[in-house]
């Protein structure tokens, strides 16, 4: 099976914090992934790192590629991280729309890297694109908006318009960063559905950071785990159980450094290291 992230021996330090740990991942399914994990564990780097919007430290081994092209290595972005970054998806907490543009207008803009310059400077998109952002909308339930103002939407109806202009984008991947932490419980079911859906019928892999553990073991396969910037657990979300989310959430402190054994898919699920920590007794 085709690689869908791939992750070598990734840190990441702010000044003199470390926010990521020689992450290393390796995920196949081409499900929902989700990165779950405390406050502050390295979830929304991790994801920027693996779109390509920040590189990691400079370090000998270090690689990201995503649908088995290279993002970034040693620190440094891969000749094609443009073309990577055109390939992809983006859904944020905080909805990343052009407040004053229609909808119409807003997933238009995700054709921007397929059209042609001097349209892009007269905002005059073919009809052809027209028409398939009014597709892009329908299939998201929001072709009834389309000459609205992105600005008189709910939180819920933003995300669909994101989740279109990713269609629209003909995205092969979709990074979503806390897509639901602003929505009331309803939008954040329906946001949810929508990307299960999107990912089911369009065959588009999704990677997205939560903070809702229910909403990850019922909308998601996978799993990527992050407590203190390492990674506590990866693999299928139906094996995690319930003691190994207390501890991925508990507030025990952890000293030791801990680095990923051996291929960290299957057998290995909790990283072992985490295991012999002071957390170790709520794991056993
Ligand atoms: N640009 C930055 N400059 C300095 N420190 C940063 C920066 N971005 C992240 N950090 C730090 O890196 C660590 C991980 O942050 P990150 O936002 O990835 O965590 P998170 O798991 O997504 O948290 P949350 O769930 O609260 O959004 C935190 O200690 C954070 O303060």
């Amino acid at each position: 099976m085709n690689k869908i992230i791939e992750v070598r021996s990734l840190s990441k330090s702010f000044d003199n914090k470390k926010a990521l740990k020689e992450i290393s991942l390796d995920i196949s399914h081409p499900g929902i992934t989700a990165l779950l994990g405390p406050s502050g564990s390295g979830k929304s780097t991790l994801l920027r790192h693996l779109s390509g919007l920040v590189f990691s430290d400079r370090r000998e081994g270090t690689e990201v590629r995503i649908l088995g092209e290279l993002v970034q290595s040693r620190g440094k972005a891969a000749q094609q991280v443009r073309r990577c970054r055109a390939r992809a998806g983006y859904i944020f907490q905080q909805f990343n729309l052009v407040n004053r543009l229609s909808v119409l207008t807003n997933v238009l803009i995700g054709a921007l890297s397929s059209t042609a310059k001097w349209r892009t400077l007269t905002g005059c998109f073919t009809q052809e694109q027209q028409q398939q952002a009014m597709a892009a909308l329908d299939r998201v339930g929001m072709a009834d908006y389309a000459h609205q103002r992105v600005s008189t939407l709910s939180g819920g109806q933003q995300q669909r318009v994101a989740i279109a202009r990713s269609l629209m984008q003909k995205a092969r991947i979709i990074f979503a960063d806390e897509p639901i932490a602003s929505l009331d419980p309803e939008s954040a079911r329906n946001v949810m559905e929508l990307l299960k859906d999107i990912n089911e019928r369009e065959g588009i892999p999704i990677v997205v950071t939560l903070h809702q553990v229910d909403y990850a073991l019922k909308y998601c396969q996978q799993l990527v785990a992050l407590r203190e910037g390492e990674v506590f657990y990866q693999g299928a979300a139906a094996d995690i159980g319930e003691q190994a989310l207390t501890a991925l959430y508990s507030k025990a402190p952890t000293t030791a450094t801990a680095a990923i054994q051996g291929p960290a898919i299957t057998p290995l699920r909790v990283n072992p290291a985490f295991a012999s920590r002071s957390i170790q007794g709520q794991l056993s």
